[in-house]
């Protein structure tokens, strides 16, 4: 047998400023951190040991497609999400060096740290063999962090290490640049990490054996045959999606919304991301969906193929393709001023958003059963308010 492959990601988020525009050079989209030429974070990646497989260049971030996982530009922030064994810290200390010396950023604003509980830890290398030592190695460079875990400590579980706003008063506002700057949207990541895919989802992962001819447009093929290319209006998406020889399947994709009507968001637009990976093997299935577009709580008309889906009909789209076994859900969302019209906060409404998609009978506009999507029962549910963010967590098991 293969050794087995650690799916769940490490995801690290530096913030060097509250939003774009707070840098000195905003005007110009290509500011700040998106400067810095691809050649610098490559030799930044060999330190993680990952290497970049393709790069999409969006209005107001770079979407870098990693050999493990991926790696988001922004001008005033970076994500590296990195998979199997690959030493995603070890790429911090340099990190901060290029954006003091290239980008004239030498403060980090905000940084988190997060995690998925390994499948395979005794595999890890370095500080991720163990999370006291990658808290040790975060409280190293960082005098104010925080670290915690949410969920079952001897069961799947969500760490998360967190420093404090350097500026107290400023919470992190829109991603988006062209927001206005006096009604930021909320900062907002949703993630669903599903293990234990059934055996329909994996198999069109583990392509016949012999060379893949292009990587890419197998992607694009798979994509656009299992539903993903779909996820977002296709009208507002740019994928670009790899298959990996012999199974495994990687995809960022930028999502320009808000330019038409039925795409705004709050009356605002914007850039974001979503990216997917998928790891098909027997034994170590899992596949992660992550976003950063500001999901509509709910949609008017959740079906219109032209319309930002809201949660609920985003969370069965990713279900229905994957079919988990068990899924963990984090929805972190900067938590000023996010209470809905009756006094509900985001989180307490996101709550209710991922058991209605995956408890509730799952049917489709004909009001029959949407094939493949299992059934679930909720087993874990926990809501925490950190300074300045707040984290909606649930944890769910199909029934059968
Ligand atoms: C596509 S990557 C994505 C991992 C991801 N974090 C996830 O959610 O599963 C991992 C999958 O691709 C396969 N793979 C094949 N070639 C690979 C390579 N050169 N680097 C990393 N993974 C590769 C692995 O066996 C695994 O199934």
């Amino acid at each position: 047998m293969a050794s087995p492959f650690e799916g769940p990601e490490k995801l690290l988020e530096i913030w060097f400023a509250p939003s774009a525009t707070d840098l000195d050079d905003s005007t110009s989209p290509k500011c700040g951190l998106r400067k810095v030429k691809s050649s610098v974070w490559e030799e930044m990646l060999d330190i993680v040991q990952c290497k970049v497989l393709s790069i999409v260049r969006g209005d107001e971030m770079d979407a870098y497609l990693l050999s493990e996982s991926s790696f988001f530009v922004s001008p005033h922030r970076l994500i590296l999400k990195t998979c199997g064994t690959t030493l995603n810290l070890l790429g911090l200390p340099r990190i901060l060096e290029i954006a003091a010396t290239q980008a004239n950023l030498p403060c980090v604003h905000r940084c988190f740290y997060s995690r998925k509980s390994f499948m395979f830890p005794e595999r890890q290398l370095g500080p991720h063999r163990d999370w006291k030592y990658e808290v040790e190695f975060l409280d190293n460079i960082f005098p104010n962090g925080a670290a915690y875990s949410v969920g079952k400590m001897n069961g799947d579980h969500w760490l998360l290490y967190m420093t404090e706003p350097t500026n107290s008063e400023v919470i992190p506002g829109s991603p988006s640049l062209s927001a206005a700057r006096d009604h930021p949207l909320p900062d907002y990541t949703i993630e669903i990490l599903m293990s234990d895919l059934a055996p329909a989802a994996r198999h069109p992962f583990i392509p016949p054996p012999g060379p893949i001819e292009s990587p890419s447009l197998d992607g694009q093929n798979l994509s656009a045959s299992l539903g993903i290319s779909d996820i977002f209006p296709s009208h507002l998406t740019t994928l670009d999606a790899y298959s990996f020889s012999p199974c495994g399947y990687s995809a960022n994709a930028l999502i320009k919304w808000g330019a038409d009507p039925v795409s705004r968001i709050d009356d605002a637009s914007g850039e974001g991301y979503y990216t997917i990976h998928v790891t098909p093997e027997e034994g170590w299935s899992y596949a992660s969906f992550e976003c950063n577009v500001p999901l509509p709580p709910a949609h008017p008309s959740p079906h219109d193929p032209k319309a930002i889906p809201d949660l609920l009909s985003l969370i069965r789209r990713v279900v229905t393709i994957f079919q988990p076994g068990r899924l963990s859900l984090t929805l972190f969302i900067s938590s000023e001023d996010n209470e809905n019209d009756q006094g509900e906060s985001a989180i307490e409404v996101a709550q209710r958003a991922f058991k209605a998609a995956l408890i509730s009978p799952p049917v489709d506009d004909n009001l029959s059963a949407i094939p493949g999507i299992r059934e679930y029962k909720r087993t874990d549910k926990i809501n925490y308010e950190f300074g300045g963010y707040d984290l909606a967590f649930a944890s769910f098991e199909a029934r059968r």
